[in-house]
């Protein structure tokens, strides 16, 4: 085990003064890293951990390497976590005792801030933020405000002492990496908040200096702007103020200008936080949206071309939060600040045009999924009664491009489509897929992607068809989510109850009769089709040498979750597609009646 002790973090480098083994001897080699700058204990510890998978250390030491003051980081697995431990004098070392190997560490933001009853701003904008950037969020309330997309109708402020518990309910059990503060009304529980910070200390600070609402009720009166100069921004990080809050801050000086941000940045960096962003939001007659971005060396200005919507309520208390839970994942300022600047303005894209509430100013969908107006339609499992898979040589073999073959297998009364397209190029497969899905959502016909994930998140197709050797069901359902339908292809009872436990929406199994579609293709027969169904948890598709003569057959097995048969040659190594799915159609309902 080797210690990093003695860390110096400033705005030029970070430095390890001292590299100590676990019986508290210095590490037998005489050097003192320069890295670059470091912006918190986290992102230190990251560079530590760099630097000891360098040729610099051999043999390599063993892993953790603990941080003082407080943070230990232990990589295993390619995976960095870090653990909070007793903060510890200098020089003195203990070893963990809450290294668990098993847990992995989650980015944490605390936001101490006012809560929103309409969800677009506040509390409830911070804890979407953050759980939309990956970190968890935990609360404390300053306030609680009755509003809507009209305005603030009332507000309610929490007592400074039930503010104070909240913040000794969280700080001292559950260490946040970060706290944003947002609406803090009164000067008691600024003082309460610093006070806190001063106890239980945390690697970032961020300041959104709220004070009035977007619709111009005020929700932090000029009383606290003593406290919020005298205490709160010299520890802060980073403050985040509009063009209003930065004026007040400096005591009311006109904002109109670029010119006049840069001052302003240069002014509040003065009163002591290490970083400023003027936010440019409200510049008269500018086209652009510029922020001025200060650290205190460098000025930056972001530029965002102005997207037009109503829907901004709550873009101050986003952009905040992102910045915090960028920091909480070991950014440094600078990059926490554009990937914020960034999201916020995809966000306010996606909600562009959504439609909450009737007053003039509507939230943002944090999630970017409000805005999908595509209404997929669940997997219903009678979708497999006739399953066209398409095939790249049969195409080309037939002078076919894909989106004939689709449409011609639609007309003839396919119910969900497959894109097995093995030889085509990935542009030129996802140009299909897009023109595919157009013609299938007209006809309500599923359309799913053989093993190509990546084409089937990029084209929103509906789900993919995965096989044994192909991404892992479970790790496709991390990726494309809880509402694409999966397939996977079972030969046995084994991989059906793995289906079944990896979140697949249906099974293939096959081949059922032999096929020249796929090569070296086990045949499991009717018997093994029959076992897998019997076993199976998800509906079942059957493939492999299916056609005209033998579906009867295969339908007629008579176990209640065969939905229906996939076909490749029967449909597409044949001159007319649509004629001969209809002709399949026709012997499919037929085996239905006679089994019915
Ligand atoms: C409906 C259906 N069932 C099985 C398969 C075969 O998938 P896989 O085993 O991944 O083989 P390839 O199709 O990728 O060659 C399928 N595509 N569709
Ligand atoms: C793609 C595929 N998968 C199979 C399996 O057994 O999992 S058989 C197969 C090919 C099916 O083509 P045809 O309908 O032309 O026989
Ligand atoms: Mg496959």
């Amino acid at each position: 085990m080797l210690y990093a002790t003695n860390c110096r973090i400033s705005s030029e480098e970070s430095q390890v003064i001292r590299w100590v083994d676990s019986h508290g001897q210095k590490y037998p080699y005489p050097w003192t890293p320069h890295f670059p700058k470091a912006s918190s204990i986290s992102h230190m510890a990251h560079l530590c951990s760099q630097v000891l998978s360098t040729s610099f250390f051999t043999p390599k030491p063993q892993i953790p390497v603990l941080l003082s003051p407080g943070v230990a980081c232990i990589k295993s697995f390619h995976q960095y976590r870090f653990l909070h431990i007793k903060a510890m004098q200098e020089d003195k070392f203990s070893t963990p005792t809450s290294c668990d190997e098993s847990k992995v560490r989650v980015p944490h933001v605390l936001t101490v801030a006012g809560s929103d009853s309409g969800a677009g701003a506040g509390i409830q904008a911070d804890i979407k933020a953050c759980a939309a950037r990956g970190v968890y969020c935990s609360t404390v309330i300053t306030a609680v405000t009755a509003q809507n997309t009209a305005g603030v109708q009332g507000v309610n402020v929490v007592p400074e002492d039930f503010v104070a518990e909240q913040l000794r309910s969280v700080l001292s059990d559950m260490p946040p990496n970060v706290v944003k503060t947002g609406m803090l009304p009164s000067t008691g529980i600024v003082k309460t908040l610093c006070q806190s910070l001063k106890e239980f200390p945390v690697q970032a600070l961020v300041v959104d200096p709220v004070m009035v609402s977007t619709s111009g009720h005020t929700l932090a009166g000029p009383s606290i702007l003593d406290s919020f100069r005298e205490e709160l921004l010299p520890m802060a990080d980073i403050v985040t103020p509009n063009l209003k809050e930065a004026s007040a801050l400096l005591g009311g000086v006109p904002l109109e200008t670029i010119a006049d941000m840069r001052s302003a940045a240069k002014a509040i960096h003065d009163i002591g936080p290490r970083n400023v962003l003027v936010k440019g939001g409200d510049l008269p007659a500018s086209l652009d949206a510029v922020d001025v971005f200060y650290d205190g060396n460098d000025f930056y200005e972001f530029r965002s071309s102005r997207i037009m919507t109503p829907n901004t309520h709550g873009t101050g208390c986003t952009l905040a939060s992102t910045v915090a839970a960028e920091l909480a994942k070991g950014s440094q300022m600078l990059s926490a600040v554009k990937v914020a600047k960034r999201y916020v303005e995809a966000v306010l894209s996606y909600s562009k045009n959504i439609a909450i509430g009737g007053g003039c100013q509507g939230p943002m969908d944090h999630l970017l999924k409000l805005k999908s107006n595509v209404q997929r339609r669940p997997f219903d499992p009678c979708d497999l009664f006739l399953y066209a898979v398409t095939d790249s040589r049969m195409n080309k073999k037939w002078g076919r491009s894909i989106v004939d073959a689709v449409k011609a297998a639609i007309e003839g009364g396919a119910s969900i489509i497959q894109l097995r397209e093995k030889e085509v190029e990935t542009g030129g497969f996802l140009e299909a897929a897009k023109a595919c899905l157009k013609i299938c959502r007209v006809h309500g016909v599923p359309l799913l992607i053989n093993d190509r994930i990546d084409v089937a998140l990029a084209s929103d197709a509906d789900g993919i068809h995965i096989g044994q050797s192909d991404m892992p069901a479970h790790v496709a359902r991390a990726l494309l989510g809880p509402d694409k339908i999966i397939g996977v292809s079972c030969k046995t009872p084994e991989h059906a109850q793995q289906a079944w436990i990896d979140g697949a929406d249906y099974i293939g199994s096959g081949g059922v009769y032999p096929t020249n579609t796929k090569e070296n293709n086990k045949t499991i027969g009717l018997d093994g089709l029959k076992t897998v169904c019997v076993s199976s948890k998800l509906p079942v598709v059957a493939i492999g040498g299916i056609g005209m003569s033998n579906a009867q057959a295969v339908m007629r097995l008579g176990v209640p979750n065969l939905k229906g048969v996939a076909v490749v040659s029967a449909l597409f190594d044949r001159e007319c597609v649509t004629t001969e799915t209809r002709k399949l159609l026709e012997v499919l309902k037929e085996s239905t009646k006679i089994a019915n």
